[in-house]
């Protein structure tokens, strides 16, 4: 089935936001971490952006793959934001097709393809020195919707119990809402 973006989905330019503090791809309060930064597109499409920091490197210099593949799954992740559904990565194909600098800014495009039942197949491209770069990374996926309970279930209680305390109502409720 064709997917269908939210009717109360962000609007195309505007900036998604980390959904968790302490998330390794976008939250702010993870010293290490991507601090991936997404943006809604049209459609059930984003835009994000991640700088390669010395902390992610693999071989001198590069990118280390699996943080090139996490910038992917955060970036196919923020998409469920788009259709509001809480799903978790359930299978993630990447090819790296270029090397990747540290300093480097990738430039990420992700999109749905469909949805089938509880199941989105979503697609994303990553992007050298700007949106129409040369690709350097791609990414085929598929998320399975889960309810709240994925997380609360399977989450160690010292984060959960924290998430779930958070006096900011936002804050709380997007800590569960889009992904672990
Ligand atoms: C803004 C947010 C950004 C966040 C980005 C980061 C996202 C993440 O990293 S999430 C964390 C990593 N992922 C996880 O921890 C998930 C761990 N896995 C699980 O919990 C479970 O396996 C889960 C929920 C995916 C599926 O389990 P369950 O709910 O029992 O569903 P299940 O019945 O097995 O599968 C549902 C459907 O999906 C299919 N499916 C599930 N896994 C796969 C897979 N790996 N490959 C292909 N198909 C699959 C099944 O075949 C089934 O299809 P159908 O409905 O046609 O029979």
């Amino acid at each position: 089935m064709k997917p269908v973006r939210h009717p109360d989905a962000p609007a195309p330019g505007d900036p998604l936001g980390a959904h968790y503090e302490h998330c390794f791809g976008c939250g702010p309060g993870q010293p290490h971490g991507l601090h991936l930064e997404a943006r809604a597109g049209e459609g059930v499409a984003l835009t994000a952006e991640f700088t390669v920091q010395p902390a992610h490197q693999g071989a001198p210099g590069l990118a280390h793959g699996g943080v090139l593949a996490t910038a992917l799954d955060e970036t196919l992740g923020s998409l469920n934001w788009l259709l509001r559904t809480v799903a978790v990565t359930g299978r993630l194909e990447t090819d790296y097709v270029r090397p990747v600098p540290v300093g480097t800014t990738l430039h990420l495009a992700a999109e749905v393809t469909a949805v089938a039942g509880r199941k989105i197949y979503s697609r994303a491209v990553g992007r050298l020195d700007g949106p129409d770069g040369p690709v350097a990374v791609r990414a085929d996926a598929l998320f399975v919707e889960v309810k709240v309970d994925h997380f609360i279930d399977h989450g160690r209680p010292e984060e959960i119990q924290a998430a779930m305390s958070d006096p900011d109502q936002v804050r709380r409720a997007r800590a569960f809402e889009v992904n672990p």
